[in-house]
């Protein structure tokens, strides 16, 4: 579980989020939607540790983690999924793999590396240079990388943009399918009525304050909202 009590954050002078309180569960899918600049990256960086708190307090679990550096964050479970440099591009996925598990056994990889198979379909692409890869794919190695390491937290930081939309659904299928394991999958997406549909919970930040939040599918039937915000036509 992830929380945020009050949370201001931004970057050096910049402060970009007001009196956020956050939380997202285990088994569950929660949305931050939002326009852009409203903050939904800010909010991940904040909890993952690489964007500035000036306030509030953020627990993973029941651990306050406020004060703790980003490899502690990911130690005790939180994976920060962006598009951005997300894999080792010159090694191939068998090889990044490797890497997220430097400190397991060759026994203890290979189980895992089955365990991770059954959420991120895998097998095909492990002997492809992961540079090579398409970003949709690139971005279930990230997602399969952080489950190698045993994150159960996933901040995924739009993983559909700019996706075909083949992609962009086998992408929201593992999102799914890490729902199914029980994990706590947080959503920023672009799309939100796609978002929307696979998430339980949303969150709708406006000019970095938490403007609305609620079940999924009660922000799908708030048309105003939706319009003037999120981009829903009608
Ligand atoms: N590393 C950074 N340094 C300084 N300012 C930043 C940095 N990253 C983002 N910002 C600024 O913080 C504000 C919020 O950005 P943020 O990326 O959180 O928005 P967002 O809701 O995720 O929007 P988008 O969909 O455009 O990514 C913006 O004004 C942005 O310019």
């Amino acid at each position: 579980m992830i929380k945020t009590v009050n949370l201001e954050a931004g970057y050096g002078k910049l402060q970009v989020l007001f009196d956020v309180n956050f939380e997202a569960f285990p088994g569950e899918i929660t949305a931050v939607l939002g326009p852009n600049g409203s903050g939904k990256s800010t909010l991940l960086k904040a909890i993952f540790g690489i964007a500035r708190v000036y306030n509030g307090r953020i627990y993973i679990g029941d651990r306050d983690v406020t004060k703790l550096p980003t490899h502690e964050r990911a130690r005790l479970g939180v994976a920060y999924v962006s598009q951005l440099r997300n894999v080792f591009s010159t090694l191939t996925v068998l090889e990044n793999l490797r890497m997220a598990a430097y400190q397991m056994s060759s026994v203890e990889f290979e189980e895992r590396l089955r365990e991770v198979s059954d959420i991120v379909p895998l097998r095909e692409i492990l002997n492809r240079r992961a540079g090579e890869l398409s970003g949709g794919w690139r971005q279930l190695v990230a997602i399969a990388m952080a489950l190698v390491r045993r994150a159960t937290i996933f901040m995924l930081d739009e993983p559909t943009a700019q996706l075909a939309p083949k992609m962009a659904n086998q992408v929201l299928d593992v999102v799914l399918k890490l729902r199914e394991a029980g994990y706590t999958v947080v959503l920023v997406e672009q799309n939100a009525k796609k978002a929307l549909e696979v998430s339980d919970k949303a969150y709708l930040l406006v000019s970095g304050r938490v403007h609305w939040v609620g079940p999924a599918d009660k922000l799908l039937e708030e048309k105003e909202l939706g319009r003037l915000y999120l981009g829903f036509i009608k």
